[in-house]
């Protein structure tokens, strides 16, 4: 029996800028995405029966076909077209509808480990194109380099690399919907793109370039987003943004000390999730 085990990992946008509504209802964007060291944990197990067992066993995420991990083992079963199953379980270590893109990491993860499994040979591109399918992030996590998204997320560049960074990462958990969060979201005609650095020399400079569009419609709502922000750059955070859709705020630090006292003192409230973890 052929087993993988595989880490998929979280990401934070340092970039988010939505540039228009187009006709599917989807939105074309320009985003810079970064993946950090918080990882879900996936087992997949490849069986000779035909039989696909998704397990998750964590409140909020479905086992079974609900679950994108499930639908993207099923599209490469499909594919390989030898009667083959698989058991796959995931530990969640992601939170979940976070804005950490943990669901679309579980589904990029399950692709290239059936690819390899299944021995199909796929190309990074060709999961790509099978990934947006499942989900707008998840071809980001295949490509996996810090990149500039283009499109809805799924047209990746590579950044000038980032300095290494302490980022501290802290979810109210409030429910925000990310389909909600783009449909509520008053877009002007021309937006005005920033121009973005040619190469970044410390975390102030990757600082330089925080916006996120979706902040707009979320810290009205929940104004606990904004709170955490304005606390993290209080806590000396180089600087403090809502990830994705949120509600989860993460701060950068080039220092571990700051970083771990932020998080400290920031996950005194009950209920909160709160972690410090890496860039990759
Ligand atoms: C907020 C981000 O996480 C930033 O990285 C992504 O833009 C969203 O990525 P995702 O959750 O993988 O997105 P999907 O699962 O494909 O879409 C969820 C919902 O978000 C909205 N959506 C998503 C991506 C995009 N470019 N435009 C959109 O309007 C759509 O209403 C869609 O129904
Ligand atoms: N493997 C999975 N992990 C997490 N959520 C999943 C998974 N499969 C299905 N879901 C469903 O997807 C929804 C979104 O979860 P996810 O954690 O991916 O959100 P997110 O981090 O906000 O994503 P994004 O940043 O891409 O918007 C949840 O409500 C959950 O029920």
């Amino acid at each position: 029996m052929k087993h993988l085990s595989l880490q998929a990992p979280a990401k934070v946008n340092y970039l988010l800028d939505v540039i228009r509504r187009r006709t599917d209802g989807y939105h074309d964007l320009r985003m810079i995405m970064q993946r950090v060291n918080l990882c879900d944990e996936i087992s997949i197990i490849l069986q000779d029966k035909p039989d696909l067992n998704v397990t998750c066993g964590r409140q909020g995420v479905p086992d079974g076909p609900g679950n994108i991990a499930w639908k993207a083992a099923r599209t490469m079963l499909d594919l390989a077209e030898t009667g083959k199953g698989a058991a796959i379980s995931i530990t969640k270590k992601i939170p979940v509808a976070a804005g950490l893109g943990g669901g679309s990491s579980d589904a990029a993860s399950v692709l290239m480990g059936m690819n390899e499994l299944l021995g199909l040979h796929l190309s990074d591109e060709q999961l790509m194109q099978i990934g947006v399918k499942l989900g707008a992030d998840v071809p980001f996590f295949i490509f996996k380099n810090t990149a500039l998204a283009e499109g809805i997320g799924e047209q990746l560049r590579t950044m000038p690399t980032m300095p290494p960074a302490w980022v501290v990462l802290i979810n109210p958990g409030v429910h925000v919907s990310t389909a909600w969060v783009y449909r509520s979201l008053q877009l002007t005609n021309e937006k005005k793109l920033a121009k973005l650095p040619k190469f970044f020399d410390d975390v102030n400079s990757v600082c330089g370039i925080f916006s996120n569009d979706l902040e707009e419609v979320t810290i009205p709502a929940f104004p606990v987003i904004g709170e955490i922000k304005n606390k993290m750059l209080e806590l000396g955070a180089s600087g403090a943004m809502m990830s994705g859709s949120g509600p989860t705020v993460f701060g950068l630090f080039s220092d571990k000390d700051k970083a771990e006292k932020a998080q400290q003192a920031l996950s005194d409230n009950s209920g909160w999730f709160s972690a410090v973890v890496e860039t990759l």
